[in-house]
């Protein structure tokens, strides 16, 4: 089987009375797409906020490449390479996108003075830069003030900044929120390929993409995974076509 890369394991996650997460097991292992999937209300942002240490669990651990991170904090769950995207806050709207890219490359070679060379000159920061923005589709877009890029085009920058962060797996919510029909045919493409660089765990409403993308899917239901299997097991699975799938199916 391949290595398990973040491991959550009873998680529990109260707000006043009412038990958002409700004792989450979970697993996002090298190389696949992990969805999940779940009616309105059910807790998927809650579980992603508390993997991610946005939120912290009342109950439960998550361990991600072989480490105990439940007492850790966002920052460092990043730097350790748990890249959380589609978050607006990693882009800086008025530089461009290859200059958000080059502040990515910079933190992770941890050089922040440069006497001699203007950043944007600077090779050693463009060039890896340049390189990202070439894999996500994004290279014709350098130029452009990250605030100007379309909301697909964000989406491919902020994968662009985890990648040059080197994200050793990625936690997206709801990427295809707000995207038309082709954004959300290339934005599935490309993550099609993206789980080879970094296991995926995907938040998602659009079953379209989740079928066609995920190896894996859990089912959450008030808090509570109801099942997890692969894409025809989740079809076939009476309990997921009642409580959630309906048409879908
Ligand atoms: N900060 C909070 N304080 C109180 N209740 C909250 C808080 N955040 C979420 N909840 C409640 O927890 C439950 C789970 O919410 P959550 O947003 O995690 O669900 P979700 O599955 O992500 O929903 P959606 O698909 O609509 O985004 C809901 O009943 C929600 O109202």
């Amino acid at each position: 089987m391949a290595e398990t890369v973040l491991e959550i394991e009873n998680l529990v996650k109260n707000f006043g009375a009412l038990r958002a997460t409700d004792g989450v097991s979970l697993d996002l292992r090298q190389g696949e797409i992990h969805a999940l999937i779940g009616p309105n209300g059910a807790g998927k942002s809650t579980l992603i906020h508390q993997i991610c240490g946005t939120l912290k669990p009342d109950q439960g651990n998550i361990r991600f490449s072989g480490q105990d991170i439940t007492a850790l904090g966002v920052a460092e769950r990043a730097r350790l390479g748990l890249g959380r995207t589609f978050q607006v806050s990693s882009i800086a709207p008025e530089f461009s996108a290859l200059r958000n890219v080059m502040l990515a490359v910079q933190a992770k070679q941890g050089t922040s003075f440069r006497f001699f060379t203007p950043v944007m000159r600077d090779r050693s920061l463009t060039e890896p830069a340049m390189a990202m923005l070439e894999r996500v589709g994004l290279a014709a877009r350098a130029d452009i003030p990250a605030a100007e890029l379309s909301h697909g085009e964000r989406r491919q920058l902020e994968i662009a900044i985890a990648l040059a962060l080197e994200s050793r797996a990625f936690l997206l919510d709801e990427p295809m929120a707000g995207m038309g029909p082709e954004g959300s045919k290339a934005l599935t493409g490309f993550l099609d390929g993206l789980r080879h660089e970094a296991p995926i765990l995907l938040v998602e409403h659009d079953m379209d993409a989740v079928f066609a993308l995920a190896d894996r899917i859990s089912v959450l239901v008030y808090g509570k995974i109801i099942t997890t299997g692969t894409v025809d097991e989740i079809r076939r699975d009476p309990a997921v076509r009642s409580a959630y799938l309906g048409d879908h199916a």
